[in-house]
């Protein structure tokens, strides 16, 4: 059946054998999800293999936060797409502000990282947004499809590519754009892909992430074009991430 939202957890580097018991309580939200809502959660490398086992045979699909660019190599505390993939991930992130940031990740290197995790059997999460400088100076939209372009390699399947919409600035702030800056962000969005791919790009889902919580979730989840939520802090939160899951839909 053709997912009609997703919604992703993202732990960031938070989790330790310990906080399983959480991975658990999801795997059950997303079993009582409505039969078209997907449910995904990312975690950190170390919790892919024990994530995934528990979650076997559940609605809840297991996923990395990043892969390497590169098949295999001397790339000491990197981990590949194919490992990612052989410790039980079906997904992964790529491309998420943080990495952006932190690690001085260009889309020129997110666009491999994709291809990588595409080729070692991996669907995809990639991750756009502009910051607030961006978004005050006018340039949100050109910012973002910017980012599509370069960031989405030649050669893509589009069936296993998943777009989240994050403005930098709306990441563990508390604070969102309103549902008609989400609205006008995602149907830009959809053009860029809808130029790009076809009818493939018009049934990609787009998530929005940024702050998303219990309260804000249904807003947010019936802006136009939006497919799903991108949560961060509160799918660390069992009973906060359960209330994202039954808002959407
Ligand atoms: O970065 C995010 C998800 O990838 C969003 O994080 P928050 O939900 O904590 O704002």
């Amino acid at each position: 059946m053709a997912l009609r939202q997703l919604i992703a957890g993202n732990w960031k580097m938070h989790g330790l054998t310990g906080d399983l018991d959480k991975v658990g309580h999801i795997m059950r939200a997303a079993d009582e999800a409505k039969p078209d809502i997907g449910v995904a959660l990312a975690v950190p490398h170390t919790l892919i293999f024990a994530a995934a086992e528990l979650a076997d045979g559940s609605r809840l699909d297991i996923g990395g936060e990043d892969c390497h660019q590169a098949e295999s190599g001397a790339h000491t505390g990197c981990v590949s797409a194919a490992m990612v993939k052989d410790a039980g991930a079906t997904f992964t992130i790529v491309g998420h502000s943080e990495r952006r940031t932190d690690q001085g990740e260009t889309d020129v290197l997110v666009a491999e990282k994709l291809s990588a995790a595409l080729k070692a059997g991996l669907s995809v999460i990639l991750c756009v947004g502009e910051s607030e400088a961006e978004r005050d100076a006018g340039n949100a939209e050109a910012v973002v499809a910017a980012q599509l372009k370069t960031s989405i390699p030649e050669a893509v399947d589009p069936d296993r590519l998943t777009i989240a919409y994050e403005p930098v600035w709306a990441i563990g702030t508390g604070r969102t754009p309103t549902v008609g800056d989400v609205a006008a962000m995602h149907d830009s969005i959809r053009r860029s892909l809808k130029d790009r791919f076809g009818d493939a790009g018009i049934s990609m889902l787009i998530l929005y992430g940024g702050s998303v919580k219990p309260e804000n979730a249904a807003d947010l989840l019936t802006a136009s074009n939006v497919g799903g939520a991108l949560v961060g802090g509160a799918s660390l939160d069992p009973e906060s991430f359960a209330g994202i899951i039954t808002a959407a839909g």
